[in-house]
């Protein structure tokens, strides 16, 4: 299995691209499956879960055909064909691997009535369960039947009638899956407490691309008034704003000054705010952000909450940055309720990080020390890549398939910028 291995301490300068959205992609693609015409998705990132969502689309009868690809390019264009699907089912090997399969699950009942998706289980950040997603369906009128794992939803007659639902909680994929589903309904759908992510945006946009009817996009009330059918699209995935963030701390952590390319300034306002506090120079240039860390960082009290709130996904990031801060953080998770497995890996590297329930105390420390580590989720394996490249010495940093899922040629980006940092294979 690969690792990547960095020899800490360069100070990171110059451009960075950011790709498109893992997040809004990966809700993106399901949109096809609600029309019989092309949906031709752009700027989609090469990412192993982008590849496993098209494996997902190809297992239920449709095509995925990427276009025009030049090895050197960040990004692709892919045009997904559902015109007849062969399948409605989302099975296990794939949604374990994966769990935004789940949202193939709102529009298979839209397009055709009926879908078979397996459950997604716990995974390394908490128990997530899928229990608002059948609640919203149920609400819009679909049949919802749990058994030997999978979860099977229906629309009686073959089309859902539509209602209303207010979530008891925020949840981002629920809210997908119920708008994708609520679109072709036959009637119209409220639903109230809805995520205001700028993913969701990206979605509902998408869907009032192929011919959807949608008000209240990005506030808490979504009002969707179904329509007979979808047509075709061509639609551009938004820009990454945790990818963005993710590098915006890789400049805070090495002193380091970097300019983002290619970001939507606005959809990172909670990240930014965190970074100046933070005593991080941030400078906003139309969809560049330049980001520049001339002196010590400095602590920061901060919570995570949903949008325009600050992001889980940026936390443990920021933790790393933390860990070199002069004085003692206190970040507190919210969202999910086992999202600190990096929190042992950079004590290994030398931070001072004490975990009580839902709240850590970060205190920081002069200097960290490379060492071998290995995470078990995603932006646990994003804050490693960060303590190594401030950190004195070598860092190996295991399970890089984790990483491959999120961040489109990590280290080539890091590498452009300044970072010593490769790929190597286990032998
Ligand atoms: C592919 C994708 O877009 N993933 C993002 C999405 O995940 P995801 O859509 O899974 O996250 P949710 O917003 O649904 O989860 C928020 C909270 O609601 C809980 N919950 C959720 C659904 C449900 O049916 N029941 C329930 O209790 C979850 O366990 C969690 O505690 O939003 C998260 C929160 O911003 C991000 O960290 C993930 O990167
Ligand atoms: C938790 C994340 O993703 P997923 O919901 O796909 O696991 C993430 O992107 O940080």
């Amino acid at each position: 299995m690969d690792r990547i291995i960095i020899r800490g301490g360069k100070r990171l300068s110059g451009r960075l691209p950011i790709s498109g959205a893992k997040n809004a992609a990966l809700t993106l693609m399901p949109c096809a499956l609600l029309t019989e015409e092309p949906l031709t998705l752009r700027n989609l990132p090469r990412l192993a879960d982008v590849d496993s969502f098209g494996h997902l689309l190809n297992q239920l009868g449709a095509s995925t055909q990427i276009e025009g690809a030049r090895p050197e390019d960040f990004g692709r264009v892919m045009t997904i064909r559902a015109g007849k699907l062969t399948s409605t089912e989302a099975p296990y090997d794939i949604v374990r691997k994966m769990r935004a399969s789940i949202l193939v699950l709102g529009p298979l009942v839209g397009r055709g009535g009926e879908a078979v998706v397996s459950l997604p289980g716990g995974c390394a950040i908490g128990n997530r369960p899928i229990d608002l997603h059948l609640k919203a369906m149920e609400a819009i009128g679909a049949e919802i039947e749990l058994a030997a794992g999978y979860v099977k939803a229906t629309a009686p007659g073959g089309r859902l009638p539509g209602g209303d639902y207010v979530f008891p909680i925020v949840s981002v994929g629920a809210t997908e899956n119920v708008v994708m589903a609520a679109v072709t309904a036959r009637g119209v759908s409220r639903i109230g407490n809805a995520a205001r992510e700028p993913e969701i945006v990206d979605l509902c946009n998408c869907l009032v691309a192929m011919g959807a009817k949608i008000s209240g996009i990005g506030t808490e009330t979504l009002i969707i008034t179904g329509v007979e059918r979808l047509h075709g699209a061509t639609y551009a995935v938004m820009p990454d704003r945790i990818e963005a963030g993710s590098y915006a701390c890789a400049a805070a952590i090495t002193g380091g000054d970097l300019e983002l390319a290619g970001v939507d300034i606005e959809d990172m306002r909670a990240t930014i705010t965190a970074l100046v506090q933070a005593g991080v120079e941030v400078e906003e240039k139309g969809d560049v952000l330049r980001v520049n860390a001339p002196g010590p960082l400095k602590p920061l009290t901060l919570a995570t909450a949903p949008f325009p709130g600050f992001a889980t996904d940026m936390q443990a990031q920021f933790m790393a940055m933390l860990t070199l801060a002069e004085g003692a953080s206190v970040l507190t998770e919210t969202i999910f309720e086992n999202r600190y497995m990096h929190v042992p890996e950079l004590a290994r590297m030398g931070a001072d990080i004490h975990v009580s329930g839902r709240t850590a105390v970060v205190r920081g420390v002069a200097k960290l020390n490379g060492a071998p580590v290995m995470a078990t989720d995603l932006r646990a394996s994003m804050s490693l890549i960060l303590a190594g490249l401030a950190a004195e010495g070598e860092t190996q940093v295991a399970r890089v398939y984790h990483l491959d899922r999120g961040y489109e040629r990590l280290e080539e980006k890091l590498q452009a910028v300044g970072a010593d940092i490769e790929r190597a294979g286990d032998g």
